[in-house]
């Protein structure tokens, strides 16, 4: 066994999970700047044990020397699956093969899909409804059905007589920085960030599970990825916003540019809307990351889209943003369209094409036969004027100088 720090979050209460400092992508599509943890808890009751979620595929043999420091993994009695993606739910199999006695606690869903990805059989499993709850010895584990954060069968874990809740990914970062909130700097972003890739397509069903633990006497949140929520007031506040789908006076603009038209008409885009008093966040797709644009989605009430034509469409990196907005569904209620073509045209058709299903009024476009003079430059402004004038008028407003906490 090596020598692992396993950190005692509350008595019999243990984080036994890993830190993956050196992942550089998620779902082959998401950047990880910092890399990432997948917690895993123990929680140790005076007549069972259980265990809470497991770790991502290369860090199973971590997990069991960790549960062996504070405990003995071939006496796991409880394995809760609050999620059946594999960076939580990988090590099932080597856990139930490791404690013969081991049953796997999860939702009915949940367990469709434990048969499915992990080959759990019936009789090692033990399906949980709402409100259902399991008696561990002066440890009280209740089960909460929060389906579709992020998939169907997931559900949270609440520890009554320590209110400790494990809701998984929800409220989840990606950041293998620190154990607790208060020891990470910039936390906020890169919970949002987590919000904007994995959460927000959900938000609704994000909001209806805020409104299930609204009530709820929450000290500590211990989510599956990134760092220990002890001060759970902000997260629960900024979920509540996020979930809310509330905006701010934000501009989002993301462009491609080959030559510099469309980069132009960015230029005065952002002029103006500044001049209007508009938050606005630019990133040239070519040099984008895509988590930092998630981040941005979250509360931007109006995304501006530029590209020039390449081969009778809008430039691939353009397409790729734009089916980023369909996939990740954004609150923003406004968009607007900054192209440049240099015979036939096409980049303006498709982005109609594509934003239709996003519902998102479409305020404007200007697209331009080759590079923009004065009087297209003067069209972009005054197109930025009317977004300015929508997004400032547009209800749920939050100022902007109440800035993120
Ligand atoms: C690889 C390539 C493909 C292009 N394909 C088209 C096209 O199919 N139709 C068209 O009207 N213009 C086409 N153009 C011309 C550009 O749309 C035009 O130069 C535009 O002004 C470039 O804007 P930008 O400076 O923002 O990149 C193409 C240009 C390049 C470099």
């Amino acid at each position: 066994m090596k020598p692992y720090y396993v950190a005692m979050i509350e008595k019999d209460v243990y984080w036994v999970g890993s830190r993956d400092w050196n992942r550089r992508m998620f779902d082959a599509l998401i950047p990880l700047p910092q890399g990432t943890t997948y917690n895993a808890y123990l929680v140790v009751g005076k007549n069972s044990t259980a265990l809470i979620d497991t770790v991502n595929p290369g860090f199973h043999s971590e997990l069991c020397d960790k549960i062996n420091c504070v405990g003995d993994v071939s006496k796991i009695d409880y394995l809760i699956m609050n999620h059946a993606e594999p960076d939580h739910a990988s090590a099932i199999p080597v856990i139930l093969d490791a404690s013969k006695q081991a049953v796997l606690v999860t939702s009915k869903k949940g367990a469709e899909m434990a048969a499915t990805y992990f080959k759990v059989p019936e009789e090692r499993m033990k399906i949980v409804g709402d409100g259902d709850s399991l008696e561990l010895g002066g440890k009280t584990l209740r089960f909460i059905e929060a389906p579709w954060l992020h998939w169907p069968e997931t559900m949270f874990t609440y520890l009554s007589e320590d209110r400790i809740l494990f809701p998984c990914d929800f409220f989840g970062a990606h950041t293998s920085v620190g154990l607790y909130d208060d020891e990470v700097q910039d936390l906020m972003p890169l919970a949002q960030r987590y919000f904007g890739e994995i959460m927000m397509p959900f938000r609704r069903m994000g909001a209806k599970a805020m409104e299930k633990i609204k009530g709820m006497d929450i000290s500590i949140i211990a989510p599956s990825h990134g760092p220990i929520y002890r001060n759970p007031q902000r997260i629960l506040e900024e979920y509540r916003r996020w979930t809310a789908g509330e905006t701010r006076q934000k501009a989002l603009i993301v462009y491609a540019s080959m030559w510099g038209a469309t980069e132009k008409m960015v230029k005065a885009m952002e002029e103006t809307l500044s001049s209007e008093g508009i938050e606005v966040r630019i990133f040239n797709l070519a040099i984008a990351d895509v988590g930092d644009i998630a981040r941005e989605l979250v509360d931007s009430r109006a995304i501006v889209l530029g590209s020039p034509t390449l081969i009778g469409g809008m430039h691939p990196l353009a397409t790729y943003a734009t089916s980023l907005v369909n996939v990740l569904k954004p609150p923003a209620k406004y968009a607007a369209f900054l192209g440049s073509y240099g015979w036939g045209g096409g980049a303006l058709r498709q982005a109609q094409e594509m934003l239709h299903p996003t519902k998102m009024e479409i305020m404007g476009a200007v697209d331009i036969h080759g590079p923009p003079g004065d009087d297209e430059i003067k069209r972009v402004a005054e197109l930025g004027r009317q977004l300015a004038g929508k997004i400032k008028g547009s209800e749920a407003t939050i100022a902007t100088s109440s800035a993120v906490a």
